[in-house]
């Protein structure tokens, strides 16, 4: 499963919006459903390398960029059929239809299925969940490779409502921009390998997939503080707090201090016994502190987040940190990263609906700060609106202790400077990329070794 990198993602009404800035630019939307067609038919020829493909046409546009495909196959001598669910209905398809000069099967019980099968069914238009019998005549093509047009039919395309898919895609060619369901789950893994035909559209940059992790660069004139220094406060469990402190310093942190219990997880990570966090959080050198890995509830963690909020200095809060800072923090301008998975989320902002990246938006701006709402498709919002979706990350993240190292990466990337939100995004680059490395048996420690 892989997405393209840095790539535009856009709600069903986002993409309307570009596709009436295509017309008013001078692209028709048959135009755009030619291109559509073009680079699905591009792909398809590809995968069958010779052998027979099969077609199935909906009643709409997404039925329509079928047609064209089938055309556009057929005159590269390509062996395809076309079993369809109806006449077209939009003028569009009825033109893509008209074109095509081959056969129309009716797309039943009796269709014979083909080694490659696109699906053309239905797109960003489904409207409601699939009824029985038309998922269990899409269900005879599993294990067949199939190319979903845009989106696998039975998928909403804002990723709001969980409406899988009877068939799920060895490809889905995703139109203009990704959407939702192509990187949330649990529409997500249905996708299979998302690829972009971008067909001219001129998408905004506010949401995208997660950029490339960046080349290393060395400041040659760095030193230690300027590199970024981090005071991470450890609670009762400290194992936590020791992960993010080590993760600190691999993701780039120059001087990392580890304030309370705990031993140092690196021999160059300074520990304290905690008597002096008020002086520590003053050093006019700190960049950031971490607040909340093994704190759970209590006196301990409000005291340090007092002090820590006190401070005024930018701030990543994971845990039960989260919601016990969420009052202070929306109640002020700071930089800001919390970092809750599902649970903690739920519990610190329940207030929140839609889709996940619509909840986590809500979130930002609720709180004031970025928050990294942590999951197999983890998702970055910043109150300004900008997202970034990080699916589909790494599987052998999903273990115990990798999300205290997250919040260590996060503490090294605010306390270099800059944009919370960039940071946020470059932290969450670096835990994936880092864990990708270390691949298959991975425990959280080996995100702080070598
Ligand atoms: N954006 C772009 O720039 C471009 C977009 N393009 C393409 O257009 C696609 C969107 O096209 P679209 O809007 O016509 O919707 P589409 O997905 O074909 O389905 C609508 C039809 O399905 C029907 N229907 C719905 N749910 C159903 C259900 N559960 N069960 C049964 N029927 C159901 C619905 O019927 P109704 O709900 O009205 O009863 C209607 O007839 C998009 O995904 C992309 O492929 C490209 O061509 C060019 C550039
Ligand atoms: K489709």
């Amino acid at each position: 499963m892989t997405v393209p990198a840095d790539a535009p993602i856009l709600t069903a009404a986002a993409m309307r919006e570009a596709e009436a800035a295509c017309a008013a630019a001078g692209v028709s939307l048959a135009e755009l459903m030619e291109r559509a067609g073009a680079a699905v038919a591009d792909i398809v020829w590809r995968m069958a390398a010779g052998a027979p493909i099969l077609i199935l046409c909906g009643p709409g546009n997404n039925g329509g960029d079928g047609y064209v495909a089938a055309r556009l196959l057929r005159v590269r001598g390509a062996e395809v059929r076309v079993a369809a669910l109806g006449e077209p209905k939009t003028d569009l398809a009825k033109a893509a239809r008209a074109a095509w000069t081959g056969e129309v099967e009716a797309f039943d019980e009796r269709t014979a299925p083909a080694p490659i099968v696109v699906d053309a069914l239905f797109g960003a238009g489904l409207s409601r969940r699939l009824s029985d019998d038309l998922a269990g005549l899409l269900a005879r093509f599993a294990g067949r490779r199939v190319v979903a047009v845009d989106l696998p039919s039975g998928i909403e395309s804002d990723g709001g409502e969980a409406w899988m898919p009877p068939l799920p895609a060895h490809v889905t060619v995703a139109l203009g921009a990704l959407k939702p369901a192509h990187l949330l789950l649990p529409t997500a893994p249905a996708c299979g390998r998302t690829l972009l035909a971008s067909i001219g559209i001129d998408a905004a940059r506010t949401m995208r997939t997660l950029p490339p992790p960046p080349l290393p660069t060395g400041d040659p004139a760095a030193h230690k503080y300027s590199r970024g220094m981090v005071l991470v406060v450890a609670g009762p469990m400290a194992g936590a707090a020791e992960l993010a402190a080590g993760a600190a310093l691999r993701a780039g942190a120059g001087y990392v201090v580890l304030d309370g219990a705990g031993r140092a997880p690196l021999s160059a990570v300074i520990c304290d016994d905690g008597d002096a966090l008020a002086e520590r959080a003053a050093d006019p050198r700190l960049g950031a502190i971490v607040v909340g890995p093994g704190f759970p509830a209590g006196e301990g963690l409000t005291r340090s987040l007092d002090v820590a909020l006190g401070s005024g200095k930018p701030l990543v809060l994971d845990a039960a940190a989260i919601a016990a800072g969420l009052t202070a923090l929306a109640s002020g301008e700071r930089r800001a990263i919390l970092t809750p998975h599902e649970g903690e989320f739920a519990r610190s902002f329940p207030a929140t609906g839609g889709s996940k990246i619509d909840r986590t938006l809500a979130a930002a701006r609720q709180s004031r700060a970025v928050v990294v709402h942590k999951g197999a498709d983890t998702v970055i919002a910043a109150p300004d609106g900008r997202v970034v979706a990080a699916w589909p990350g790494c599987p052998w993240l999903a273990s115990a202790g990798t999300g205290d190292v997250l919040a260590g990466a996060c503490g090294a990337m605010l306390a270099r400077g800059g944009d919370a939100f960039e940071a946020a995004v470059a932290a969450v680059g670096w835990h994936i990329d880092r864990a990708a490395r270390i691949g298959p048996g991975l425990v959280a420690d080996d995100l702080i070794g070598k």
